[in-house]
């Protein structure tokens, strides 16, 4: 938290939701651990939220795809408890193995019962690690001090990584045969919710010892039962459950199961991290700078954002003009990059592009986080293209929208220090910055009409800052992009409507 307490621009409250009932559509950010449910319900109490922030790994607290829609950003601190995690796995599976906690109790109830407590080394025994990533990969680099062997499952784990972190990879069935010791480091998902149900367990070997540091659900409980009375399972160590807490949960009256209240993370130095690097992330968002550890944005580091910031701009800008001229309904948005800009993160782009391109038609709010979504509910669809036609430009965006008997083409370039340039126009080649107040008039291509233009602004007290011209041909259509000092009326358009050979003025905003 220090670095928000730092922060000039940042007030901190600290209370639970319940208690801040009446100041709920005042928040702009909300900074949660796993204890604070974050639902549609509360959500719709903070119109005001622009950004989440989980203090830890696991979103299952937060409906993220509530918050998506509303355009809500949220973010984790992905790898602040990992150790704390992975060590805390590691201490389970000790205490679980040797009965420490069981002999603990005997010990303090004043018996000395040696023989009661023979265990298991770890040395030789094979761990099965189903799920690697952060957690499950530092506990396998323990396992491999201990002298054990590691069987990992993960079907998102590719070869070359797996590799490099000296583990080889093997099917669920393979993992689950094999194993002396099984411990999950997987989210939870539909996917992973009962993973070691009964048909599993029954596929594990006998005297095979679980864990659960992960999330509560992955092992089935009620499914576990069984295979403990039989002696199928020899112990079970748990960390989280499916309700937390557990309340009178049929699994705690067996001796071989050792638990603890979700104490994962609960380290003096996991703690300090996570709210360190959520508060920074945080701040970086409101500084308007990446951030890294978004749950429903695309991920960005630092150097990619930084090459992408102009384009991004330039998206956007593309998105906003089209949409105000063609104010129509639209079924697709086709995104062509070339030149340099194609060798990017476009995705990013895209969205950025899309979100400009809703803005002027969705009341509420839209941006990078719910672009995609918002589209899909409007039926329009969109999509990337790559092409080398960079029309003599370093970089060129193609923006092409097709609406209802009519499709329009915007394509703009980022200049180095120079700006945004849009240089393609309807079918005209033409040269603006896409900035402030445009006005766009369509005519046929005849001497005087700057002139006539020129003096309606004027008798309206319309001054024009930079007026660009372009023609497919000399004579046909022709058009005028003019940027003016103040947005001008439906009265000053109406008037420029009735100069002859004056075929359409529009404003665009931009
Ligand atoms: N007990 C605690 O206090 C505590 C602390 C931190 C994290 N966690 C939990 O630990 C778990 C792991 O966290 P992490 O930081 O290592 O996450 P991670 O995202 O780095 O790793 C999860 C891994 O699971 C794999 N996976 C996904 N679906 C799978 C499936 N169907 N089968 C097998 N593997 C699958 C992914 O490919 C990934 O490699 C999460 O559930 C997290 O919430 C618990
Ligand atoms: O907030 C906590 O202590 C839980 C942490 C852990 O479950 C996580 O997902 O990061």
């Amino acid at each position: 938290m220090a670095p928000l307490c730092a922060s000039a621009q940042i007030d901190i409250v600290q209370k639970k939701t319940t208690e801040a009932e009446e100041e709920l559509h005042t928040f702009d950010a909300l900074l949660v651990r796993s204890a604070t449910k974050v639902t549609e319900e509360l959500l719709e109490k903070m119109p005001n939220l622009k950004i989440i922030g989980r203090a830890g790994v696991g979103v299952d607290n937060i409906d993220v795809d509530a918050a998506t829609k509303r355009g809500i950003v949220v973010i984790n601190a992905p790898n602040g408890n990992t150790i704390s995690a992975a060590e805390h796995t590691f201490a389970m599976m000790a205490a679980l193995v040797r009965r420490i906690p069981q002999a603990h109790i005997s010990v303090k109830s004043r018996e000395w019962n040696r023989s009661a407590f023979v265990g298991n080394e770890l040395f030789g025994k094979k761990l099965g690690i189903i799920g690697f990533g952060r957690i499950g990969s530092e506990v396998a680099k323990r396992a491999r001090a201990f002298g054990m062997s590691v069987h990992v499952y993960d079907p998102f784990l590719t070869k070359e990584r797996a590799e490099k972190l000296g583990v080889s990879i093997h099917s669920l069935d393979e993992v689950l045969t094999v194993a002396d010791i099984i411990t999950v480091h997987t989210p939870l998902t539909k996917e992973t919710r009962g993973l070691l149900g009964t048909e599993n367990l029954a596929k594990t070997k006998k005297g095979v010892y679980l864990i659960n540091c992960a999330r509560g659900g992955i092992i089935d409980e009620q499914a576990l039962i069984p295979f403990l009375e039989s002696g199928h399972v020899a112990g079970v160590a748990l960390d989280v459950f499916e309700q937390e807490p557990p309340g009178d949960h049929p699994l705690l009256a067996f001796d071989n199961v050792i638990v603890t209240p979700h104490l994962g993370a609960s380290t003096v130095e996991a703690q300090l991290n996570v709210a360190t690097q959520v508060a920074e992330e945080l701040l970086h968002f409101f500084e308007g700078r990446p951030v890294t550890s978004s749950i429903n944005l695309p991920a960005l580091s630092k150097d990619v954002y930084e090459k992408i910031q102009a384009f991004y701009h330039l998206g956007q800008k593309l998105g906003l003009i089209a949409s105000q001229f063609m104010n129509i309904p639209v079924q697709e948005l086709s995104v062509t990059y070339a030149g340099t800009v194609a060798d990017l993160e476009t995705t990013y782009i895209t969205r950025s592009l899309l979100a400009g391109f809703l803005r002027p038609r969705v009341a509420s709010t839209v941006n990078e986080v719910n672009a995609a979504m918002v589209a899909k509910e409007r039926g329009i669809t969109y999509g990337e293209k790559f092409s080398d036609e960079t029309h003599g430009y370093a970089n060129c965006i193609s923006l092409t929208v097709h609406g209802e008997n009519k499709t329009f083409t915007i394509k703009g370039t980022h200049v180095p220090n120079y700006g945004d340039r849009i240089v393609h126009f309807d079918g005209v080649a033409i040269d603006f910055a896409p900035e402030g107040h445009l006005l766009y008039i369509q005519h046929q291509d005849r001497p005087g009409m700057i002139g006539k233009v020129g003096n309606v602004l004027g008798a309206h007290d319309v001054n024009i800052a930079t007026m660009q011209v372009g023609r497919q041909e000399a004579g046909g259509k022709a058009m005028m992009i003019l940027s003016l000092d103040k947005p001008v009326d439906d009265e000053v358009l109406q008037a420029l409507a009735q100069i002859d050979d004056i075929e359409t003025v529009k404003r665009l905003e931009a």
